[in-house]
């Protein structure tokens, strides 16, 4: 059998760099989002953009009550705002396949720890209304799209959280989705609430938007793997697509995180899909199965780069540290020892990039100074056909 993950992947396309110029804070973001839309007609619209902003519940309820009625189809794109060419790859995606398409942007505290980085998390209001409006136009003037963006969810906590502020604690009380084991490694060791807050979340947007198909990327490959987990389970009647990852020329897979990078580090950030792909080759093309051969390759691909910056002087070299390397099962996200070519496998790997440790004059370190920043990335090994005899 071929697992569902694998049968849902699109062909990549290229995209641009995510550099993000105006960063504010959160309760900044929610005042420059209320003060940046038109209202007309009485409904709030983005810029210059028949695009729709809806900040309640209600609000989503209403407009979504003539859809169903005229058996309209609806697709969700969840994001976290700081928008890139990743989420528009999936937006491009949804216009396709739905009458309308709905993106909801919200920075969700649950899916943070209480150490991660939500109060710096990068909110780029204007830069997102801009980009989905000239979204908005490029997939009204391509006849091949079913719908355009028809609104922008963007709620307050309070809208999402209504019996107050979740929990970031693991033993949080609370009304909490989980979905185990899967969520519980690889992203979930290192965060142990992360999931739990994504399921949680993705709960709510999937009951207030009633989307027929939602659309995540590959770059975050365990949460396609909950969120299916969580759909199927909960028998939630919606249809997850999955859209595949964006990277920018160098390879470094799109992330809104990566702003808080600066040049140097970006430099070197790319040994992560650099070990990947030296793993895959060991799959491909030297036909290995086996965890040692294909992660061994991985792991001293790192330690050569990693040798490389420690030969430099402090003042030009990067430090970062591997969280994982991962061979596992792409149903269940379980290590495993070999590639069962039926199955196939996700190659999957963390890192962290250290701030750096002798900064020059005047060097752009990142957004907010450049903390140490958590970098994912992934590659599917696909199923082999079965060959004919
Ligand atoms: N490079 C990418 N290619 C395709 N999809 C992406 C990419 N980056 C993010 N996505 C998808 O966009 C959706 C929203 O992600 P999110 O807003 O967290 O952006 P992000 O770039 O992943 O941010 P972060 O840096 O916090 O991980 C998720 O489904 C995510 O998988
Ligand atoms: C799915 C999501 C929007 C939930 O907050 C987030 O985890 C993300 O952006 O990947
Ligand atoms: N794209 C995943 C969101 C997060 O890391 O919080």
């Amino acid at each position: 059998m071929v697992p569902a993950l694998l049968r849902h992947q699109l062909r990549p396309r290229s995209g641009r760099s995510s550099a993000m110029s105006s960063v504010l804070s959160p309760g900044g973001s929610l005042r420059t989002m209320a003060s940046a839309c038109s209202s007309g007609s009485g409904a709030q619209t983005l810029p210059k953009s028949p695009i729709r902003v809806l900040r309640t519940v209600e609000a989503v309820r209403r407009w979504r009550q003539p859809h169903v009625i005229n058996h309209r189809s609806v697709g969700l794109v969840p994001t976290m705002g700081a928008l890139h060419e990743g989420h528009l790859s999936l937006i491009r995606t949804a216009a396709l396949e739905n009458h309308h398409v709905v993106v909801s942007v919200y920075v969700n505290p649950a899916q943070f720890g209480v150490r991660e980085d939500l109060s710096s998390y990068p909110v780029t209001w204007d830069e997102d209304a801009k980009a989905l409006a000239k979204l908005d136009r490029e997939l009204a003037d391509d006849g091949g799209n079913l719908g355009r963006i028809s609104a922008v969810f963007a709620p307050t906590t309070e809208e999402i959280y209504p019996s107050g502020f979740p929990g970031q604690e693991v033993d949080s009380k609370g009304s909490f989705v989980n979905i185990t084991p899967v969520g519980e490694v690889l992203e979930g060791a290192s965060r142990p609430t992360f999931f739990r807050g994504v399921a949680t979340v993705c709960m709510k947007l999937f009951n207030v938007v009633q989307p027929e198909r939602v659309y995540f990327g590959q770059k975050d490959v365990q949460q396609t793997v909950v969120i299916r987990s969580m759909v199927r389970d909960f028998l939630l009647p919606t249809s997850v697509v999955i859209g595949p990852t964006t990277r920018g020329p160098d390879g470094l897979a799109l992330s809104s995180r990566n702003v808080y990078l600066g040049p140097r580090r970006r430099a070197v950030a790319i040994v992560l899909p650099g070990a990947l792909h030296t793993a895959e080759a060991v799959f491909k093309t030297a036909g290995l199965r086996d965890r040692a051969s294909i992660l061994g390759a991985a792991h001293n691909f790192v330690a050569a780069v990693a040798q490389v910056q420690a030969d430099l002087p402090p003042e030009e070299r990067v430090t970062f540290e591997v969280d994982y390397l991962s061979l596992a099962d792409p149903e269940t996200m379980q290590e495993i020892d070999e590639v069962d070519p039926a199955r196939g496998a996700v190659l999957s790997g963390a890192i962290k990039m250290l701030p750096v440790e002798a900064p020059r004059e005047g060097e752009d370190l990142g957004h907010s100074g450049g903390p140490a920043v958590r970098l994912i990335d992934n590659i599917i090994l696909p199923p082999q056909e079965a060959k004919n005899e």
